[in-house]
């Protein structure tokens, strides 16, 4: 298996694959004979071999991984896709272009072979177009789009791509052969574009779609879950912490309170980045002139798009700064990024008060989602006011999503600012890295909301008694000044009972700062929780 990753490679940088080469490829892999077809597809380059097998079903498990790169049945690509896979050879299936921009490739062409019906596209062609292209929206065809990220940075090859898939399926509906380029892929599916105004629409249908209804929807339902938590446990007076440090109390319901309202604001922010998502380049052409195009076709094919996915596209104010600059991405990967650090803080909080559970805080139960040791077998159930220990999993997971988002925003920051004159040639790399963070961190919080936040459970106990044992209650006594007690001797107060082990009550008496009866009227929790009259 071995040698024939090696071959494999050495065959594909040294320019087309011979058929009998990969047909030979297969056969040892499989030791036993299998019919391999090829088809001649062409482009400007010349004649290149596009694999045009069926294999057997049953064969295809049996295929080494250097191979199953190869194995799409019926392959629908031309030329150029194929040049891409041989010329690029970084990172193999796994880093194949995201799946949404494929669909955001067929939302595009469906809108403009039917915009370019009306600027004279052959009708039959163009039905034909469009009805391939839904195909290539719906995923269908997902399998004929077997491009890496690591291209062109224009990611003209996978606009080739679609227009190739698109031109042969569109090809086939009508009677003709693929490769036979009756619908051709240059001149009727990509007609009025270039890859540098395609690729930045693709971006910004894909982006916009995820956010709206994927990534607004996961964070809308941990922020309902946050905020249930902020009512369920308002009335619960538990020890406030500052610089890790006790301090003065609040309730649990105020802590997650912020919680929610950072989430809420998280929300609110990523929004905001919308109405530059809505700007689509497309009509920009090569450099952002429009030549090619069309007089209208911008929008036109803005509203075309905006009435297939019922969302405000709009066609971009300028096109040379849609096409040579991605601040709408880094803009809204920065939204990404202040939500990645939010869900930082809120899921280092929840894993730290629910630590324990004999020698941590354990202020905060957590649900037992499974088993967290291997060899640590103290994992009972919690159960009757007996804690066990539950690893933070969701914490753990969400927290190193976050940690990753950051890095993403790291390379689109780094990708957004390096366009060069009139194209930003880190595209590819920019969509990916967004598409990745917003699946990740939208799975991430919907993972925390259903299998930790919504199971949250107040250790109301270790709460009670963390919160009588701390000195921090004497801050009660501060403004006190009518009855002389002030800030010095609330110290004094809180020092003795530290030095002594007392309870604040005690040292108060022994110092002879209150009575017994003052004390108690000054020092209430429930009294701590806001600004006094
Ligand atoms: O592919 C295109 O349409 C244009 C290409 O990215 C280029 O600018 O050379």
């Amino acid at each position: 298996m071995a040698l024939l990753g090696v071959s494999r490679r050495r065959t594909f940088r040294s320019g087309a694959v011979a058929p009998e080469v990969f047909a030979s490829l297969l056969r040892s892999a499989l030791g036993r004979p299998i019919t391999t077809e090829f088809r001649e597809e062409g482009d400007t380059f010349g004649p290149i071999h596009v694999p045009a097998d069926k294999f057997v079903p049953s064969f295809r498990s049996s295929l080494p991984p250097c191979l199953l790169d190869f194995d799409v049945n019926r392959r629908l690509w031309g030329a150029q896709t194929q040049r891409s896979l041989q010329n690029f050879d970084i990172g193999g299936s796994r880093e194949k272009m995201p799946e949404p921009i494929v669909r955001a490739f067929g939302i595009l062409k469906k809108c403009a072979a039917k915009v370019n019906m009306d600027y004279g596209l052959d009708a039959t062609i163009g039905k034909a177009i469009m009805q391939a292209a839904q195909e290539v929206a719906e995923g269908k065809l997902n399998e004929h789009f077997p491009l890496v990220v690591w291209q062109t940075g224009s990611g003209t090859q996978s606009n080739m791509n679609a227009n190739e898939v698109i031109a042969n399926r569109a090809a086939e509906i009508l009677g003709h052969k693929r490769g036979e380029k009756f619908v051709h892929p240059n001149d009727h599916v990509n007609r009025s574009q270039s890859s540098n105004d395609t690729f930045p629409t693709v971006m910004h249908i894909a982006a916009a779609t995820e956010i709206n209804f994927k990534f607004i929807p996961s964070l809308i339902s941990l922020h309902h879950s946050l905020h249930a938590k902020t009512i369920e446990f308002k009335d619960i007076i538990k020890i406030g912490r500052t610089h890790t440090q006790d301090a003065t109390p609040l309730t649990l319901g105020q802590e997650f309170s912020g919680y929610a309202t950072q989430v809420k604001y998280g929300i609110d922010r990523v929004k905001n980045t919308l109405p530059h998502m809505y700007q689509l380049a497309q009509g920009g052409t090569a450099v952002g002139t429009g030549l090619n195009a069309k007089k209208g076709f911008d929008v036109k094919i803005a509203a075309a798009v905006a009435e297939e996915l019922s969302l405000p596209f709009i066609t971009a104010e300028n096109k040379f700064e849609a096409l040579a600059a991605h601040d709408a991405f880094v803009e809204s990967s920065g939204a990404l990024n202040t939500i990645a650090t939010s869900l930082m803080k809120i899921a280092n909080d929840i894993r730290l008060l629910g630590s324990g559970p004999r020698c941590g805080l354990g202020e905060l139960i957590l649900p037992e989602n499974e088993p967290g040791s291997s060899i640590m077998p103290m994992k009972l159930m919690n159960f009757q006011n007996f804690q066990g220990k539950v690893n933070p999993t969701q914490c753990e997971a969400l927290t190193m999503v976050c940690a990753q988002v950051m890095g993403n925003h790291v390379a689109i920051t780094l990708g957004g600012s390096n366009g060069h004159f009139e194209l930003n040639v880190f595209k590819p790399m920019i969509a990916s890295n967004f598409l990745r963070s917003l699946r990740l961190l939208g799975d991430a919080s919907y993972s925390f909301e259903r299998n930790c936040v919504r199971g949250i459970q107040a250790n109301c106990e270790r709460i009670a008694k963390l919160l009588h044992e701390s000195l921090m209650l004497v801050t009660s006594l501060n403004p006190i000044y009518e009855q002389k007690i002030g800030y010095d001797k609330a110290a004094a107060v809180a020092k003795k009972a530290h030095k002594e082990g007392t309870t604040l009550k005690q040292a108060a008496l022994n110092l002879g700062v209150l009575t017994g009866q003052e004390f108690d009227e000054l020092v209430v929790p429930q009294k701590m929780l806001g600004p006094s009259d």
